[in-house]
């Protein structure tokens, strides 16, 4: 009898053993269906030595029912699995889950039936058969399809069938991909350019692990730069996966794409429709999606052949995970390349300090592309400090920030003002009693939307309308506004230059691929002159009219005392200047802030990157922040506060005592309530020698959790609150 361990998608029971059937052939890696109790469950043949299960006699095994038509994960995915649960202290379970990311694709493929012409030609037509046999020529797809082609009824085209004009063909249900073209436009690169893209391709060539830090100033090409080594990856057959931050910027990556290969790639993101999803999954199991771009789910998805790994914008905060399994999308896809042997490539004209440090260390190899491409200069950076120069009573934007708008419009190029905060006002409240309208459900003040005349919580999506009087005292008509959001400053824009044509663009204005492409051609034409965004226009776009970029409130980021805020400052304001002046003409960029001396303004406003990244080094180093020490966080949270609070007192009674680990708290979280949960914290800060995550494990091992109380463990966090 031959005895398996399975992997069951269960994250309480972790792993199984079963009897395999008579007749059934598995291997480690396939997916199986197992009996559990009187269900069924879905789950992963795995190598018995690799995880623990309880020890069940031979004549007490249950028998496997079913092995799924879907390939057997490749042994090197299989490592990824267990590192990324081993590293983020998840269950192996849920990152497994990962990868059988369609439940509909498991079952396999399904045929479906399809139209195409016969190439019979009688000599009699009427007027619309003989346009369809125009106009269908090569072409095979669905009834209803084809009719939208020819322009005719679908009862015309099934009269056809009957004649023997056309005929059904059996497909299966998931149309393969038209095949990328590696040298359908091929770019000429500059010598610069050209030197980087050969480093990409000869380690290709060459073939292993390679991880490299694509270091390059914003608009010197690095995206033309990596679409030679997608190039090369294709030209060796190998499947390539492009991760992207958000599905904002893939529109814009897709035309792109589309105009060098000929083709658009292959999507995956988590709002796919599930007949996408399936059709792009099994594509990508068999190996026929041949360029994927995707958010950082699509990571973990089973590639037939993987050759290259590019993370673009790779400095970007989203792509940690905050809720289920918590990885960092960046760091998993190097771990992943590792384990595949393949090169993978970090793109970033503002990488993360963690990414600086490996490549100085030598385990990254930097490639860096110092010039922008075209001659074009980076911009100016200038700020204007608002103590000296204040914006008039009520508004937002300085007098001399308004100047240089007029004079952009005057000339017909664009301005840009970036303020990463959605909605008309942070925080409303009555003029009369003070009132202040929170979140029933969150720690938070509710923001105003003027555009949808609603008060929204951006924590948990709580809404209301805006109510006529005060919800405390009564009186009518007394509710103020506080601080600017982008809604306001896209009215005040509209007051001082009305005859401007504006673009509002947030997460709630740009919310389809659709809209995000209107968008984007409008202003490529020149058919915007301001556009006022949040971070969702700071980067990877490329508007050739637009000069002048504001900076609202370069402050906003460094309130809160995050570890990364002055990073994360930094970045967001370089690469939203890194948009100004990205062709001809030259750009100019004023940051508006109450600190024109904070070390952040001041390395933006010399252009001094180093001076940005030493400063920050140092002060890394001398906290034992990451990438010198090392950051955990233990977030217990639960409906009942006493009973949060009882479990995170109980989990600190028994901190561990060990000489390279700190341990703060428990305090109740910043955001002491989210979506009507009480949370409180634990912070670890360790030195890089500790075994952090065994400690956490044996220390957390320990407790029978009571069922509502949640402990989340958060490894290498980015967010705080
Ligand atoms: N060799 C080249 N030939 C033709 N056009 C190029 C070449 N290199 C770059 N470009 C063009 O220059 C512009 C900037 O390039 P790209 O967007 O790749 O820069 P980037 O480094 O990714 O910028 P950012 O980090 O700011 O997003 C694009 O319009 C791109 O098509
Ligand atoms: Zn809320």
């Amino acid at each position: 009898m031959e005895r398996v361990r399975v992997l069951v998608f269960n994250a309480a029971l972790g792993a199984l053993d079963y009897r395999v059937p008579e007749g059934m052939a598995v291997e480690p890696g396939s997916v199986v269906v197992a009996p559990l109790g009187p269900r069924q469950i879905v789950g992963i043949v795995w190598e018995a030595e690799r995880l623990a299960a309880k020890d069940v006699p031979a004549s007490k095994l249950r028998a496997l029912l079913e092995v799924l038509p879907v390939p057997p994960l490749h042994t090197s995915l299989r490592r990824l699995i267990e590192w990324t649960a081993d590293y983020y202290c998840a269950p192996v379970s849920a990152v497994a889950r990962m990868t059988l990311a369609s439940g509909s694709a498991l079952k396999g493929g399904g045929t479906t039936t399809e139209y195409r012409l016969t190439g019979e030609e009688p000599a009699r037509l009427t007027p619309q058969r003989a346009q369809a046999l125009d106009l269908l020529h090569g072409e095979q797809a669905t009834i209803r399809e084809l009719s939208e082609i020819a322009g005719v009824s679908e009862g015309v085209l099934r009269g056809m069938v009957g004649a023997g004009l056309i005929e059904p063909v059996t497909v299966d249900i998931d149309r393969p991909y038209p095949r990328a073209d590696a040298s359908f436009a091929v770019p000429e690169l500059t010598a610069g350019q050209a030197e980087a893209a050969g480093l990409f391709t000869q380690s290709l060539r060459s073939g292993g692990f390679a991880p490299f830090l694509l270091d390059g100033v914003t608009g010197s090409g690095k995206t033309e730069v990596y679409f030679e080594a997608i190039a090369e990856a294709l030209r060796q057959d190998r499947q390539i996966l492009v991760l992207l931050p958000e599905i904002a910027l893939t529109e814009n990556f897709l035309r792109r794409f589309e105009h060098r290969f000929g083709v658009p790639p292959v999507l995956w993101h988590s709002s796919l429709k599930s007949t996408e999803r399936r059709r792009a999954w099994r594509a990508i199991a068999e190996g026929t999606a041949e360029v994927v771009v995707g958010a950082r789910s699509a990571l973990f998805l089973p590639y037939a052949r993987l050759g290259l790994i590019v993370v673009d914008e790779a400095h970007e905060v989203s792509f940690k995970q905050d809720d289920g399994v918590r990885y960092n999308a960046r760091d998993v896809a190097v771990i992943r390349a590792r384990f595949e042997e393949i090169p993978v490539v970090l793109a970033s004209a503002t990488p993360a300090l963690e990414s600086m440090q490996l490549a100085e260390a030598g385990v990254y190899r930097r490639v860096e592309l110092a010039d922008r491409f075209g001659g074009a200069s980076l911009p100016g950076i200038d700020t204007i400090d608002l103590r000296a120069e204040p914006p008039e009573r009520g508004r937002w934007l300085a007098p001399r920030l308004v100047e240089e708008m007029h004079k952009r419009l005057a000339r017909g190029e664009q301005s840009l003002l970036f303020l990463n905060r959605r909605g008309y006002a942070p925080l409303t409240l009555c003029r009369n009693c003070g009132y202040r309208f929170q979140c029933p459900n969150c720690t938070a003040w509710l923001v105003e939307h003027r555009f949808s005349q609603r008060l929204a919580c951006h924590h948990c999506g709580h809404e209301t309308s805006v109510p006529e009087t005060c919800p405390e005292c009564g009186t009518p008509d007394c509710l103020v506004a506080c601080g600017p959001g982008v809604e306001r400053i896209a009215d005040e824009v509209a007051e001082i230059l009305p005859e401007a044509r504006t673009a509002l663009v947030t997460s709630d204005t740009l919310n389809t691929p659709e809209r995000i492409g209107e968008f984007v051609a409008a202003a490529e034409e020149g058919a915007i002159d301001v556009i006022i965004g949040t971070q969702l226009v700071t980067k990877g776009y490329h508007f050739p009219e637009l000069t002048l970029v504001g900076v609202v409130d370069a402050d906003l980021g460094l309130e809160g005392g995050d570890l990364r805020a002055g990073e994360r400052t930094y970045q967001q304001i370089a690469q939203v200047a890194g948009r100004a002046g990205r062709a001809s003409k030259p750009g100019e960029v004023l940051i508006q802030t109450r600190h024109p001396e904070a070390p952040v303004i001041a390395a933006l406003a010399a252009g001094d990157r180093d001076a940005f990244y030493d400063a920050e080094t140092e002060a890394r180093r001398h906290a034992g922040a990451p990438p010198f020490g090392r950051w955990a966080a233990i977030i217990v949270s639960s409906e009942d506060e006493a009973e949060a609070r009882d479990t995170a007192r109980a989990i600190g009674g028994r901190r561990p005592n060990h000489p390279d680990i700190a341990i703060l708290g428990p305090a109740p979280a910043p955001m002491a309530l989210l979506r009507n949960r009480y949370r409180y914290r634990l912070l670890i800060n360790a030195r890089r020698s500790a075994e952090l995550q065994d400690v956490i494990r044996e220390w957390l091992g320990a407790f029978d959790f009571p069922p509502g109380v949640r402990v989340n463990i958060d490894i290498d966090p980015y967010s705080f609150v």
